[in-house]
């Protein structure tokens, strides 16, 4: 009977030392004078601290670069001419496949509205960049609008997400 008092009492005193122990890890009673390394800190005071150099490197940022990553220039044409795939890319019809020239015809040539697809590296991207160049030359850079659900799909093919 003493023994399994003793037991519980144990358990019950380690219980309140882990407490204890997990108060002070978290720092939840001082969350301010928390000095622990970012990367050890849970509380959300702590992820605060991290944040901070990252929030003020984003701040630092050239505006150009925001753009190119966010999106956010009402010149989706700019955003196109960012993007790594587009650099050096110039139209080039004669470059395409048979089948890309025929999604190419379909789309510019007979103003078809399409949906294309294919497996993983079958130059729907190098297409559909063509296909932006081509009609950027056609009714000028400012009339073509480039978008995506996703904003890392958008930045792929230097567009922007469709909500913007
Ligand atoms: N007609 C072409 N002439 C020259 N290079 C091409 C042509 N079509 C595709 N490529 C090249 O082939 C590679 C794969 O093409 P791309 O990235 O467009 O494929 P994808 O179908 O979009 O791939 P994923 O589905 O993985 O995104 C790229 O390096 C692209 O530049």
């Amino acid at each position: 009977m003493s023994a399994t008092s003793k037991q519980v009492g144990t358990a019950a005193n380690g219980h309140s030392h882990n407490l204890k122990m997990l108060l002070n890890l978290l720092d939840v009673t001082a969350p301010r004078r928390l000095q622990l390394p970012s990367e050890w800190t849970y509380t959300s005071y702590g992820r605060d601290l991290a944040a901070r150099p990252l929030k003020r490197k984003r701040k630092d940022e050239p505006a150009k670069r925001r753009h190119q990553w966010h999106g956010r220039s009402s010149d989706h044409a700019t955003t196109f001419y960012n993007t790594p795939l587009a650099e050096n890319k110039s139209l080039n019809v004669d470059s395409l496949t048979p089948e890309q020239k025929y999604v190419f015809d379909l789309a510019i040539n007979q103003r078809k509205s399409i949906f294309f697809t294919g497996s993983a590296g079958t130059g729907k991207s190098y297409l559909l960049h063509q296909m932006c160049l081509a009609l950027q030359e056609k009714h000028g850079k400012e009339h073509v609008a480039i978008t995506a659900s996703t904003g890392i799909a958008a930045y792929n093919i230097g567009g922007v997400t469709v909500h913007r």
